[in-house]
């Protein structure tokens, strides 16, 4: 059976453009896509987290226009706190609050939960990850695998029909990432993630790959991740590196 909170939802994009610093960091992106489990591959400083940003409305495009579901995540942002939630590669770039409960909280209150609906959702959700016992637990002290289940459960509880993941497996190591991987098949939420690790987005329904600020491939894992591959291989065997600072 479809789940409600993930069918009929497509992301789409209508010659979106980004600069920044001066440069051109999105060039004209133009898509349309409702799979559930959607990857984005492109090398260091193709525009991913860029792109991440403007699609949870945390940026404005220069040009063109983003909808998610129907909504415009930077115009309308209490219909994006319903929609939209971004998981970061760095959770302390997240993590406001120096308790876990009211780092689970505040969200909700930000989707105008009122405080004693908010608390018992913190506790709810903390429950159901078997972690009832962090609720007052100091966030400074969890080790960083726990600071990123804090910030997964912060916005699954918010419930958002798509969350956005920035590279946010990045210096986990294996059994903390599979039981992260585990926490989000289990939730169901339809995802797009990022990444520049072709491993990550083996199990994705499709792939957009990302280049130098544009979409140079579409297709599924199968079809893209060999020559995506191929090519990080070829480019690492150039004496390449400066393209980092162009
Ligand atoms: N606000 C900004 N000011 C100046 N340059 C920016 C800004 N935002 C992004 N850029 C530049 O745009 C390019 C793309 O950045 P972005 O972080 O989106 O890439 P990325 O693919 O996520 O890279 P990485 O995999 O290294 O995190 C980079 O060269 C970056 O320096």
């Amino acid at each position: 059976m479809p789940d409600a909170r993930t069918s009929d939802f497509t992301i789409e994009l209508d010659a979106v453009s980004y600069e920044a610093g001066g440069r051109t960091v999105l060039s004209d992106l133009t898509l349309r896509c409702s799979s559930r489990r959607i990857g984005v591959v492109g090398r260091n400083g193709s525009g991913k987290s860029t792109l991440a940003r403007l699609l949870a409305g945390l940026v404005k495009p220069g040009a063109g226009q983003v909808r998610l579901g129907g909504i415009d995540p930077f115009q309308d942002r209490r219909a994006a706190l319903a929609t939209v939630g971004i998981l970061f590669q760095n959770p302390e770039h997240q993590i406001i609050f120096p308790r876990v409960a009211e780092e689970i909280a505040f969200g909700l209150r930000q989707q105008g939960m009122g405080r004693a609906q908010a608390e018992a959702r913190t506790e709810a959700v903390l429950a159901s990850f078997d972690k009832l016992h962090w609720k007052d637990a100091a966030v400074a002290i969890l080790s960083q695998g726990q600071k990123h289940l804090v910030c997964m459960m912060a916005v699954l509880a918010m419930s958002p029909r798509l969350l956005i993941l920035d590279e946010p497996y990045a210096g986990l190591d294996i059994p903390t990432r599979r039981q992260l991987g585990r926490y989000l098949t289990r939730a169901g939420t339809r995802l797009l993630h990022i990444s520049h690790e072709p491993s990550d987005l083996a199990d994705c329904d499709e792939l957009f790959w990302l280049d130098r600020g544009r979409i140079v491939a579409r297709g599924t894992p199968a079809e893209l991740l060999p020559d995506f591959t191929a090519e990080m291989i070829r480019l690492g065997d150039l004496d390449d590196i400066a393209d980092l600072a162009g």
